[in-house]
């Protein structure tokens, strides 16, 4: 079996509902109800859905920084559910998160320099981190002559470089990317997703990129995995997925792409109605509600992930009859 970085079996994060004065949970919002996926070292996934389908509820379940409510998560063959905190944190430096909005998540009255040193001093302490962290600057782009300047003064692009050069100072193995590049022009979000192909290559690195709109992911994502209300719906290797995806939801994804590539076969399937409340989700699939080829049997029965070839999976009851597979 080939070596796996990270695997994530059936993986639960809710959040309870709580209601009155004594606060009793009357249910549960299913943020991510039952996913598996695993990466390989040096690899990217790319993690894509609509808005709230659970992409950083999974991020943060991976970090700790939202309970598992059930499942496992395995980090070199180490199950990292069992560890206890402190076992954890000697870890944590291994697996870093990068934010959306670099600016919320850097402090406006440190400079650049304390922020990309400020997770060093805790690791090495007693030393003096100005060379190394001259070199994560330089690492990401940014001239070491801005050592002492504050984040206001740089644009939305430099300082996403400075969230990846404090995020690189911990020499993590894998990064989960939640939305990088969405608060971003286009014209930049291509320098940055350039730049962390660069440092994968460079540094080894295996990246979880979290993202809403499928062609963001394209460029970067060895596979893709496609997540909908809580669920995955599809993993694919990239190419085959924007040239042949086989879901219903991949479908539909794909078809929403603003620009589609000439000469693509096939008919553009756009979605229809409501995204159902992760409060309330249907029982069987999940995108029952709003699928087309939908029947009793989706209605009632969550189909499982299976192969379909190779390292491509599909959650789809109905996936050889749609796809005029024998
Ligand atoms: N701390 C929390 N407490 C309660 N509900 C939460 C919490 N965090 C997320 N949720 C809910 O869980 C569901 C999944 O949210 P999540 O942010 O993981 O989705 P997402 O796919 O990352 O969406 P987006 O792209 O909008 O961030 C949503 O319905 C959200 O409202």
């Amino acid at each position: 079996m080939e070596e796996r970085i990270l695997k994530v079996e059936d993986l639960k994060v809710y959040f309870p509902v709580k209601k009155g004065i004594l606060k009793k949970t009357v249910g549960y919002i299913k943020a991510v109800d039952g996913i598996s996926f695993d990466l390989k070292p040096g690899e990217t996934i790319g993690l894509v859905g609509e808005s709230g389908c659970g992409k950083t509820s999974t991020g943060k379940a991976l970090v700790r920084l939202n309970p598992i409510h059930e499942g496992k998560v395995y980090y070199n063959g180490q199950s990292l559910t069992e560890l206890k905190d402190e076992e954890f944190n000697k870890l944590r430096p291994d697996i870093q998160m990068i934010f959306q909005d670099p600016f919320s998540s850097l402090n406006p009255r440190m400079t650049v320099g304390e922020i990309i040193g400020e997770p060093l001093k805790f690791h090495r302490k007693n030393e003096d981190v100005t060379e190394l962290v001259i070199k994560y600057m330089e690492l990401t782009g940014l001239r070491k002559e801005y050592l002492k300047r504050y984040p206001h003064e740089f644009s939305g692009g430099q300082r996403q470089r400075i969230g990846i050069a404090r995020a690189l100072a911990l020499e993590p193995k894998l990064i989960i990317a939640d939305e990088p590049v969405s608060a971003l022009d286009v014209s930049i979000q291509a320098q940055i997703i350039n730049l962390m192909m660069k440092l994968q290559k460079e540094l080894n690195l295996s990246y979880i990129f979290i993202a809403h709109d499928l062609s963001v992911v394209k460029h970067i994502s060895d596979r893709i995995v496609v997540m909908y209300l809580g669920n995955v719906m599809e993993i694919s290797p990239s190419k085959k997925l924007y040239s042949e995806p086989f879901h219903p939801y991949t479908k539909s994804l794909i078809a929403s792409i603003p620009v589609p590539e000439p000469g693509k076969k096939g008919k553009r399937e756009f979605l229809q109605g409501e995204i159902p409340s992760p409060l309330n989700s249907p029982v069987g699939c999940k995108f029952s509600t709003r699928c087309k080829y939908a029947d009793d049997l989706c209605k009632e029965k969550r189909p499982i992930l299976e192969i379909v070839e190779g390292e491509h999976q599909i959650a789809c009851h109905h996936w050889r009859k749609i796809n005029n597979v024998e």
